[in-house]
C-alpha cells in the first residue's frame, strides 16, 4: 500500500492546474449508457474512481477509448474519454464492482430506462454515514419502476418503459437528483423534480444530456422540468472543473502561506467556501488563468462553518477547512449537517497535535500554534487529504498511510504540490 511522507514547514508558490470534476466525470460517464451513439467526454481526470467505473461501464457494454496527451499539453492535462453503449449486453451490477464506489449505483437509472429493467447491488457503506439509497428508488418508483430489494440487490423494471412524474424530495440529494434526470429523460411525458439538488455537477450532467437530446430546464435551480423524449444520441462535453480540488488547493496555501494561482478554478462554482477561506486570511483574487491565493505569514482567524447543500460551504471541504483551523489564533465550530459520521479525521489531526472535542453534529477545534508531524492514516478521501494539509504546517515529517483513499479524487498530488515547493514524495508499495 502506498503512502506519502511530507515534511512541514514550506511555503507554497507557483501554479496548480485544476483537474476535471471527478463528481461530474462519474455521472457523466454514467449517462453513456442511455445512448448507443458515441459520448466523449473531455478533461477526465485520471482517477482510481473513473477507473473502477470504467471497469464497470465494460460489464455492461460500454465500450471505450483514451485518447493521449496532446503535443504540448500540459503534463496534467485531463484526457478524453469516448463511451460507446452500442449494445447492453448486461443489465446487472454485481457486488463486487458497486461496493468498491457508492455513485456506481447510479447505472440503475439509464439501465432501467433504456432496457426496462436493472439489478445493481445496494452500494456499500462507507467511513462518512450509512448513505441509504431510499430516495433514489423512491424517484424511479415515482416514474413508474416496480422496485424490489432482494438478497443485497435492488431489482428495477419497467417493461412499458417509465412515465414522467412529479419527484419531491424530502432532502437535497445529488445522486437522487443526477438518477431523476438520467431516467426521465428517457420516460414518456413530462417531469418536475421538486427540492432538486443544485451542485454545479448537476448542471453539468444536464447540459450534456441536454447536448444528447433530453429536454431537460431549470438544472442548478430546486424544480428542473424534464420532457421525456424517445432516444438520445451522442454529443461531446467537456467535464467542468473540480471546485472541491480547487477549494482543498486553495486552503493548502491558506494554511502553508504562499502565492498560487489555481488554474482553470471557477469562483462561481466555491464562493462559499472561499469566503470563509478569506475571513480565515487568505487573499483570493479572480486572475484571467483562474484563482490567486496569497497568504503572508500573518496568523490565521478562526472561523465558524456549517456545511450545506450547494450553494452553502461543501461537507466535501469540511475536513480541509478543519485543518485549517487547527492552527487559528482561537476556536471555531464547524458543524456538518449532511453526513452523520463525516468526522473521522478528527482522532488522525489530534496525533499531529490538533486540539478538537466533538459535540453532536459540531466539531469546536481550539487552534494550537504548532503542530507536529507524526504517522496518520488515511480513513476517506477528504480526510485523507485534510492531513496533507495539516503536514504542509506540522514540524518535521508526517506519514500518511492508506493513500489509496487519496487516489479516488485527488490527480497527482504530489507532483501539484510538489511543483510548488512542498516537500512531499510517495512512498509505493510500503506499510
Ligand atoms: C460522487 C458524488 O457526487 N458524491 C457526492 C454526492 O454524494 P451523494 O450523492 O451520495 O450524496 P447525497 O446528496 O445523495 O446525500 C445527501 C444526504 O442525503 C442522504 N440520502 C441520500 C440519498 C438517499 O436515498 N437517502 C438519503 O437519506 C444522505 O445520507 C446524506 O445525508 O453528494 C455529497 C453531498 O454533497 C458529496 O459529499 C459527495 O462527494
Ligand atoms: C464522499 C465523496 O465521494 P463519494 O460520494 O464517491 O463517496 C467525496 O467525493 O468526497
Amino acid at each position: 500500500m502506498d503512502r506519502i511522507r511530507i515534511v512541514g514547514g514550506q511555503a507554497l508558490n507557483g501554479v496548480i492546474q485544476i483537474s476535471g470534476a471527478k463528481n461530474a466525470a462519474l455521472p457523466l460517464m454514467i449517462a453513456s449508457l442511455l445512448t448507443q451513439e458515441t459520448l466523449t467526454l473531455e478533461n477526465i481526470p485520471s482517477l482510481a474512481d473513473v477507473g473502477m467505473l470504467l471497469r464497470i461501464l465494460g460489464h455492461h457494454g460500454v465500450d471505450h477509448s483514451i485518447d493521449g496527451r496532446r503535443l504540448g499539453a500540459a503534463p496534467h492535462a485531463s484526457r478524453a474519454i469516448h463511451l460507446t453503449a452500442k449494445t447492453i449486453v448486461d443489465t446487472m451490477a454485481p457486488y463486487e464492482l458497486v461496493s468498491k464506489m457508492r455513485a456506481s449505483f447510479w447505472v440503475i437509472a439509464p439501465l432501467l430506462a433504456r432496457m426496462g429493467e436493472a439489478k445493481v447491488s445496494l452500494p456499500g457503506g462507507c467511513a462518512i454515514g450509512t448513505r441509504p439509497v431510499d430516495l433514489l428508488i423512491m424517484a424511479l418508483e415515482k416514474l413508474g419502476a416496480s422496485v424490489e430489494i432482494e438478497a443485497g440487490y435492488v431489482h428495477a423494471t419497467a417493461p412499458k418503459g417509465l412515465i414522467g412524474a412529479e419527484i419531491h424530495f424530502p432532502k437535497v440529494t445529488v445522486g437522487g437528483t443526477h438518477t431523476a434526470l438520467m431516467a426521465a429523460s428517457l420516460a414518456k411525458g413530462h417531469t418536475l423534480i421538486v427540492n432538486a439538488a443544485r451542485e454545479p455537477e448537476i448542471v453539468d450532467l444536464a447540459d450534456c444530456l441536454n447536448k444528447m437530446g433530453a429536454r431537460i430546464k431549470g438544472a442548478g435551480q430546486s424544480a428542473i422540468e424534464i420532457e421525456g423524449v424517445g432516444a438520445l444520441s451522442g454529443a461531446s462535453h467537456s467535464v467542468l472543473p473540480d471546485r472541491i480540488e480547487a477549494g482543498t488547493y486553495a486552503i493548502a496555501v491558506a494554511m502553508a502561506s504562499g502565492d498560487v494561482v489555481l488554474e482553470g478554478a471557477r469562483a462561481d462554482l466555491l464562493q462559499s467556501a472561499l469566503d470563509v477561506i478569506e475571513q480565515a486570511g487568505a487573499t483570493i483574487s479572480v486572475t484571467n488563468e483562474g484563482l490567486r491565493v496569497r497568504r503572508n505569514g500573518a496568523g490565521l482567524s478562526p472561523v465558524d462553518v456549517t456545511t450545506a447543500p450547494f450553494p452553502g460551504f461543501p461537507t466535501d471541504l469540511q475536513a480541509q477547512f478543519m485543518a485549517l483551523m487547527t492552527k487559528a489564533k482561537g476556536s471555531s465550530r464547524i458543524t456538518e449537517t449532511i453526513f452523520e459520521n463525516r468526522f473521522m479525521h478528527v482522532q488522525e489531526l489530534a496525533r499531529l497535535g490538533a486540539h478538537i472535542r466533538l459535540e453532536g453534529d459540531a466539531a469546536l477545534v481550539e487552534g494550537v500554534d504548532e503542530l507536529q508531524g507524526a504517522p496518520v492514516m488515511a480513513t476517506d478521501l477528504r480526510a485523507s487529504v485534510s492531513l496533507v494539509i495539516a503536514a504542509l504546517a506540522a514540524q518535521g515529517e508526517t506519514m500518511v498511510n492508506r493513500v489509496y483513499h487519496l487516489d479516488r479524487g485527488f490527480e497527482h498530488l504530489e507532483d501539484k504540490l510538489g511543483g510548488c515547493g512542498a516537500i512531499i514524495e510517495r512512498l509505493s508499495g510500503a506499510g
